[in-house]
């Protein structure tokens, strides 16, 4: 038997091997990002493997608890997870979780030097109909100090590094430590992150846009002109397609290797829009940055807001480097 396309499989590069390639590039690395992001892979992969099999173990249904939005039971169970996973590494010092009212300050004997801000679990109004859903994450590291609330209130380009990881028909992890952007997807029969998407960069342009046009009653004028060029553009250019699945992992993801833009903007309604700043709208913008594209608010770079709540939301509109610049260009000319 030729067992040689076997034993190719062994010359992979698998996500461990990647960060410790990353890793032998800082000599006085002692390899505490690595054994923090061997924590969130293993998170992620317990995830992901609840998520397969969340009909089968009837997990699907409300939680009985609330954080303001509905809580479903997958979501409790991603937060566990994940709390659990980051506090075993020993390196992180506060944990900010989408789920959790208050942050969670790591007890001294488990503290590392990392903070790490999460949503367990994204899109996950679409988890009863096994629509793509995922996981979002965005690292600050911090100095040697009694963790506090101040620790995690940073921009988002103070983040050391950022990744999602979708759960949809493969799982794929993206991540950037801010040199680039690269896709890992895990190979069930080896339990591994396999690197099958490197150097991610985002076309500088695109054809397809992204938004919950049900909200579109409420829109302000630049948003509702940009929508209106892309479905009736007046330069002959064709129309744009629309594709909006309401999981943001899943449409950043899109977004991310077709090109095109990601929005969901504020509203008469809702003046800040609906996406969290921190560990939403920050770890996204990291990453279309980092693949070469932009983020915007509506005023500034995403990544320049500095966070005033923990929770705080803000509007926000991502995706390839031209698209970004003309609601650029129609904010400006608003005066906003
Ligand atoms: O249903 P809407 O208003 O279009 O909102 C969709 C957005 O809400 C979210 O589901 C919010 O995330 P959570 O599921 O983590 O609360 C995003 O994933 C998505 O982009
Ligand atoms: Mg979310
Ligand atoms: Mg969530």
């Amino acid at each position: 038997m030729d067992h040689s396309a076997e034993a190719q499989r062994t010359d992979l590069m698998t996500i461990t091997r990647f960060v410790l390639n990353e890793q032998s590039k800082h000599p006085d690395s002692r390899g505490d990002f690595t054994i923090l992001l061997s924590h969130i892979v293993l998170g992620c992969k317990f995830v992901c493997s609840a998520v397969s099999k969340a009909g089968l173990a009837k997990l699907i249904g409300l939680a009985g608890e609330t954080n303001g939005e509905e809580q479903k039971k997958l979501d409790v169970l991603s937060n566990d997870v994940f709390i659990k996973a980051l506090k075993s590494s020993g390196r992180t010092c506060i944990l900010v979780s989408e789920e959790d009212e208050e942050a969670t300050i790591v007890e001294p004997s488990k503290r590392g030097k990392y903070c790490v801000v999460f949503d367990p679990l994204d899109g996950s109004s679409n988890i009863d109909c096994g629509v793509s859903i995922g996981t979002i994450f965005g690292i600050y590291l911090v100095n040697d100090h009694e963790p506090t609330l101040e620790d995690v209130m940073q921009p988002g380009k103070n983040m050391v590094a950022a990744g999602y990881c979708m759960y949809g028909s493969s799982c794929t992890l993206v991540l950037s430590t801010g040199a680039g952007v690269n896709g890992f997807t895990l190979d069930p029969s080896l339990g591994e992150f396999i690197l099958t998407h490197p150097d991610i960069k985002i076309p500088k342009k695109g054809k397809i846009y992204s938004v919950n046009e049900g909200n579109a009653k409420n829109w302000d004028g630049p948003t509702t002109k940009y929508v209106e060029k892309c479905k009736f553009p007046k330069d002959g250019s064709s129309p744009k397609s629309l594709r909006y699945i309401g999981s943001m992992v899943a449409d950043v993801h899109r977004t991310l290797l077709y090109g095109g833009i990601f929005l969901y903007p504020g509203d008469k309604k809702s003046p800040n829009g609906k996406l969290r700043v921190l560990y939403e709208v920050f770890p996204m913008s990291f990453l279309m940055e980092q693949a070469g594209g932009q983020a915007f608010t509506g005023k500034i770079r995403a990544l320049d807001l500095v966070p005033q709540k923990l929770h705080e939301r803000s509007p926000i509109f991502l995706g390839s480097y031209d698209e970004v610049e003309e609601i650029k260009a129609l904010y400006a000319a608003e005066g906003k």
